[in-house]
């Protein structure tokens, strides 16, 4: 099916229906996926059940398991709070910010033997709706919320689903291997037993 006439989904839920019907053909567009993302206005009033914040890190809020072809995601920011260097672990990664601006910096994935600071590529403030992407052949990245007086909203869509990542130290390019969790899962909070510690290697302030 061509879905390139498919027009702006109206409201969050329309976004997710349209989403499942292309992630049912075997084939991706990226550019298809970008352009009906991005122009989903975001309205809080849809979201807000999934914007659940933690005082010090981003969390990690699951929307939508996208029939086992991908995860749909809602990260809440708050004011500097950032993820370490990281991979995608082979999959596409879209963003879209729903709330604030989130600052995404690019890395080259260091050299094998390397041992020395890891290559900036690019650098880029996304704003209000815009839809970027990424994967491990365009590189790694690092995303932080600049602002020190407004939280941010992130949604994310990763395809295939995935649940650990590699990150990576911003001064001698040395990795690590950590287990992604979920703060909370279609709108309910995950119990406690639940919350990984994993998941605290990928968030604060930076600092990787
Ligand atoms: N890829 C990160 C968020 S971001 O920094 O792109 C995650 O899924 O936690
Ligand atoms: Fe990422």
């Amino acid at each position: 099916m061509d879905h390139t006439e498919v027009l702006k989904p109206q409201t969050l839920e329309e976004l997710i229906r349209i989403l499942h019907q292309i992630f049912s053909s075997d084939k991706v567009n990226i550019e298809e996926v970008q352009n009906i993302v991005e122009s989903y206005e975001s309205n809080p009033l849809e979201w807000m059940k999934y914007a659940k914040f933690d005082p010090y890190r981003y969390t990690r809020n699951l929307v939508d398991e996208g029939n086992g072809k991908f995860n749909l995601m809602i990260l809440c920011w708050g004011e500097g709070h950032g993820s370490s260097i990281h991979d995608h672990t082979n999959s596409h990664c879209f963003l879209k910010i729903l709330q604030g601006n989130l600052k995404e910096t690019q890395y080259e994935w260091p050299q094998k033997k390397s041992n020395g600071a890891m290559i900036k590529t690019s650098e880029g403030v996304l704003k209000l709706n815009q839809c970027a992407y990424i994967n491990d052949s365009i590189g790694l990245h690092r995303v932080e919320n600049p602002s020190h007086t407004e939280p941010a909203v992130s949604l994310h869509l990763y395809s295939p689903p995935f649940d650990h990542c590699q990150t990576f130290d911003q001064r001698t390019g040395h990795k690590n291997t950590v287990k992604m969790t979920f703060w909370s899962k279609y709108g309910e909070h995950a119990s406690v037993v639940s919350v990984n510690v994993g998941m605290w290697s990928m968030g604060g302030r930076g600092n990787g």
